[in-house]
């Protein structure tokens, strides 16, 4: 048998994305349980980016993040539970540190309450040379968040890094912003993303993180500040209303949420993010792009852990492909800035 040639194979081998950010283990009760109350708590593993690069995979695309992880038992659980996704790793194990770990309790209100245990932790001391692992794989986008931003000044540096230097391998920038104001930093965090907004090819925000950046939690308003800041194509979640997608004309569109049962509603903008940004990178439109990220929104949010509800790999495959033959060009049907290079 003939060996295929090697450009088809390294092309196969080329990320849909590529995510920058914290795994974490990450230890909840059981559906209506509390962790005041609970007897056992479940095992799960999540983050903001490895969540969202499950979305990706579960919807038969190519992901992998860049981490760190310790070498410890909650690293290798990460591991496998990375390799069970479908998701790659491209992992340093720093053997001088250990793997983060959040606790999740959901009250029966549906509040969330998470408390971290990261501090000190491996990826905490990511720095702008862990950017290579990602970059040179030359995906088709790549992933970072204001949550990365905020774990320490390394990790800071690696997003600025990713803002800057993304176009140059080719890669689209895409930004979710994920304040998380528990993690401190917020003032630099802030003016870290504003300062790249002119590069960013896809900026997913929710309304209740979008007044420290835009003065507002108003969507069309947040579009119009993002896009006069530069960006090219913005989504805006607003979690039990649903999302505000944006059409050719650039017009804010409302999109009810597809939730029937809310357990736990962490996790699911992430699930959104990897979604929407699937659909978007296999030509999509966007209001199609935003309808499978709420389809995948809606799965997570009928259990418990952060990627639990997202779909099996065939029905992905299938949700994919019916979103890109559904679009008919109500949304903008070419996706955002693929590839492109950007003057600085
Ligand atoms: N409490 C909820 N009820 C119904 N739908 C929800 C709820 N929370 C989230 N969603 C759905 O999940 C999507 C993403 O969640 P959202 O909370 O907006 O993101 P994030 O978790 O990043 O803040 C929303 O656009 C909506 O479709
Ligand atoms: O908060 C963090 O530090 C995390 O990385 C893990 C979070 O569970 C997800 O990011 C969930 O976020 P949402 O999808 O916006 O609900």
């Amino acid at each position: 048998m003939t060996e295929p040639p090697r450009l088809v194979a390294a092309a196969e081998a080329r990320p849909d994305v590529v995510g920058f950010g914290e795994a974490m283990v990450l230890l909840q009760p059981p559906a209506a349980e509390t962790l005041d109350e609970a007897a056992a708590l479940e095992v799960h593993s999540a983050g903001a980016e490895l969540n969202a690069c499950a979305a990706i995979t579960a919807l038969g695309r190519r992901a992998t993040l860049v981490t760190r992880l310790g070498d410890d038992a909650f690293g290798r659980r990460i591991r496998r539970a990375a390799g069970h996704r479908g998701v790659g790793l491209a992992c340093e194990t720093d053997p001088t540190r250990p793997t983060g770990v959040f606790v999740k309790d959901v009250r029966p209100d549906g509040a969330r309450r998470v408390s971290y245990y990261r501090a000190g932790s491996a990826a905490s001391a990511m720095d702008e040379g862990d950017a290579e692992r990602g970059l040179l794989l030359r995906p088709r986008a790549v992933l970072v968040s204001g949550l990365t931003a905020a774990l320490g000044p390394g990790p800071a540096r690696l997003v600025e890094h990713i803002g800057r230097h993304a176009a140059d391998h080719g890669s689209a920038l895409v930004l979710d912003v994920n304040l998380r104001p528990a993690l401190g930093r917020l003032d630099s965090t802030v003016r870290l993303l504003l300062a790249m907004l002119s590069r960013v090819d896809l900026l997913v925000l929710g309304t209740d993180e979008s007044e420290p950046l835009f003065g507002t939690s108003d969507p069309a308003e947040i579009v119009r500040r993002a896009r006069q800041a530069g960006v090219r194509e913005v989504v805006v979640k607003a979690g039990e209303q649903g999302c505000w997608w944006t059409d050719a004309d650039g017009e804010s569109r409302p999109m009810r949420s597809l939730a029937a049962r809310v357990v736990d509603p962490v996790g699911a903008g992430d699930a959104f993010t990897g979604g929407y940004l699937t659909a978007r990178l296999a030509g999509a439109d966007t209001r199609q792009a935003a309808a499978l990220g709420s389809r995948l929104a809606a799965g997570v949010l009928a259990d418990v852990g952060d990627t639990t509800g997202l779909p099996r790999r065939a029905e992905g495959v299938r949700l994919l492909a019916a979103a890109v033959a559904d679009s008919a060009g109500a949304g903008v049907a070419a996706p955002f800035g693929v590839g492109r290079s950007r003057a600085d």
